[in-house]
């Protein structure tokens, strides 16, 4: 298998040494280039545990499923993507429904040699020699130590995930479920089969959004290891390009993450593009003036094709000067008659007729077109770009910048979402824009921080992945439909896969208190019960350097992050704690967590279910 794997890295790499040197167009060459390259990438990737599963029929029929598809020299499958549908049966099938199939077997491999098998028996036959039933892979992939960065899970994709991962529905997907139900998990993967099943979308850009850049690190890794390296991931700042440099109070914060917020900022950019205003120019010696009525004629075909407010000015300027030109025209056309008119009363002669008269006697058309003709157009054009017309313009339709809109520069992170929705008010939609957007941590977004995703996916092609239990302060959002309209189909995952039974019922009772209508997932694994401490930093840190505790994470309330800095494990602030996993948690004075802020109760419950073998809970001791 690996042979084919080498194969088919010296065959890409000669495509596309051939296509740098083809004639085709430029584009068809980018194209087949980028194509070349992604593929490239998931070959090296795959080098890795190359083929995981294997799927047999009880005719002896078998398929290898890996990381990428192979074929040999006469086209024979030896190799199935794990994202093909031919695939499918080893992430659905059940002893219930066994889709087929006779047996499911893990491979794990090191250095392209297996190192373990492990099997299941689906269809209720009796173990043969040739099997190796065994603990599940599943509980191995659990119970390995946590090393701060996720891991891809495509050989251990569960069947309530793996539904998810490969639906064919190309509209808004939304998962929730409690935490460590592998919603994160499913995203990223769901990302990855999006750029394999669905090209068109894929081609457009794949954007993960995460709410930090402690989260996107922590993630970071997945889908690279996937050998998708074309994913674009962001936070708000790194979407919007300014980095906020203060905080806020929450209310401050909410009262500017509303949708009534984007109603204002429209209705004080329409405010400066007043109706019913006159339009005063000077051209050369003489001063032009549009009534409101020709304004507000230029304005209405200015906006009618829905641009923002810089280019309609644009469009605006462009219609003043169509008026200014009939303006002129009617006063020539004017000045002349009068001229005519002079004439004739003077000398008794009409001089159009005289001209025309003329003209025939020289055998030349006398028509009206044939006149000599003012160059209008040459006006028009001058008109253009004379300052005096563009200045006349700002007085009615100024140019603005969006910080205008704001009336400050970005300071906080709700302002980042105020200046998107003002930049594409002002200048106009962002122009980078994604075939497929996965949100994560979607519940922490707020009404106006929607409106900036969704701008970025005309496609409305979106994996949305959260959970309401877990919002923090800011948010304005409170179901779905509130956050991405009602068109989306809905998953809610059940199982919880990081957490111990133990760890889980320890912060039930705050689920109950904080969710009553959601019920806990249930947990796949048992372990110690949590353990309540009273101590300060010094427990703390004796907690953080016992070994046995491997990769540990310390999440206490923002003020006392500092003091427990330099203990060899992560500290992370309560409210900056959603998303990541450590090995032991040890959780400081939960009591100053749930008071910290409006959201503390959801704060430390989002604590509480960062385990996935040991929580410590460490309550500062009395006086
Ligand atoms: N099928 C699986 N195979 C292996 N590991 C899994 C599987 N499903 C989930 N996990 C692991 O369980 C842990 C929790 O998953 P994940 O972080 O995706 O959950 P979550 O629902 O996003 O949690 P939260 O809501 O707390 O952010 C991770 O370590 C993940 O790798």
């Amino acid at each position: 298998m690996y042979d084919r794997l080498d194969a088919a890295v010296s065959d890409t790499l000669a495509a596309r040494d051939r296509a740098l040197t083809t004639s085709d167009d430029l584009h068809t060459r980018d194209v087949e280039l980028s194509r070349l390259t992604r593929r490239l990438g998931e070959l090296r990737a795959a080098e890795r545990s190359l083929c995981f599963g294997r799927i047999d029929t009880p005719a002896g029929d078998f398929l290898h499923i890996g990381r990428v598809g192979l074929r040999s020299p006469d086209g024979e499958v030896v190799l199935v993507d794990w994202r093909a549908d031919a695939a499918r049966p080893f992430y659905a099938a059940t002893p219930a429904t066994p889709l087929g199939l006779r047996r499911r077997r893990h491979l794990r491999l090191q250095n392209r040699r297996v190192v373990d098998v492990s099997d299941e028996i689906l269809d209720g036959s009796a173990p043969t020699p040739d099997d190796v039933v065994g603990d599940g892979p599943l509980a191995a992939a659990l119970s390995r130590a946590r090393t701060g960065r996720m891991r891809e899970a495509v050989s251990t994709l569960q069947a309530e995930q793996d539904a998810i991962v490969r639906s064919p529905h190309r509209g808004v997907t939304v998962v929730d479920g409690g935490p460590g139900t592998g919603k994160t998990l499913v995203a990223l993967h769901r990302a990855a089969y999006v750029l394999y099943a669905f090209p068109a979308l894929a081609g457009r850009g794949v954007l993960v959004y995460g709410p930090n850049s402690r989260f996107l690190d922590y993630i970071s890794d997945v889908l690279p290891s996937l050998g998708e390296n074309d994913v674009r991931m962001a936070t708000l700042a790194d979407l919007v390009g300014v980095a906020p440099t203060a905080a806020e109070p929450e209310e401050a914060a909410r009262a500017k993450g509303v949708a009534g917020t984007a109603a204002s900022l429209a209705a004080w950019v329409r405010a400066r593009q007043p109706r019913g205003v006159p339009l005063e120019v000077k051209v050369g010696q003489e001063t032009l003036v549009l009534t409101p009525a020709e304004v507000d004629a230029a304005h209405r075909l200015a906006t009618r094709e829905g641009l923002a407010h810089n280019p309609a000015r644009e469009r605006f300027r462009e219609h003043v000067v169509d008026a200014l030109v009939d303006l002129l025209e009617r006063r020539t056309a004017d000045a002349l008659a009068r001229l005519d008119a002079e004439v004739a009363s003077m000398l008794g002669v009409d001089l159009d007729d005289a001209v025309a008269g003329d003209l025939r006697s020289l055998g030349l058309d006398d028509s009206p077109a044939a006149e000599p003709e003012f160059d209008w157009d040459a006006v028009r054009e001058q008109l253009l770009d004379d300052p005096a017309v563009d200045q006349a313009t700002e007085a009615v339709w100024p140019r603005l910048r969006p910080e205008d809109a704001l009336g400050r520069t970005v300071r906080t992170r709700a302002d980042l979402a105020l200046l998107d929705e003002a930049r594409a008010l002002i200048d106009g939609p962002p122009e980078e824009v994604y075939g497929h957007i996965v949100v994560d941590e979607a519940q922490e977004l707020t009404e106006m921080e929607w409106r900036m995703l969704l701008r970025r996916c005309p496609s409305r092609s979106m994996t949305v992945v959260g959970d309401f239990a877990q919002s923090g302060s800011a948010t304005t959002v409170r179901s779905w439909p509130e956050a991405v309209g009602d068109r989306f189909v809905h998953h809610t995952l059940t199982v919880n896969y990081r957490t111990t039974a133990e760890i889980l019922g320890h912060a039930t009772p705050l689920l109950a208190r904080i969710a009553p209508g959601q019920g806990p997932s249930r947990s796949v694994r048992h372990g110690e019960p949590p353990r309540t401490l009273t101590g300060g930093p010094d427990t703390v840190r004796a907690l953080a350097a016992d070994e046995d505790n491997g990769l540990v994470g310390v999440i206490a309330p923002p003020g006392m992050t500092e003091a427990l800095e330099g203990s060899g494990a992560i500290v992370v602030a309560a409210p900056d704690a959603r998303g990541l996993e450590f090995d032991t948690v040890v959780v400081v004075d939960p009591a100053a967590i749930e008071a910290y802020r409006e959201s503390g109760p959801r704060d430390l419950y989002v604590a509480l279910t960062r385990a996935t073998r040991r929580l410590f809970v460490v309550t500062p001791a009395a006086g």
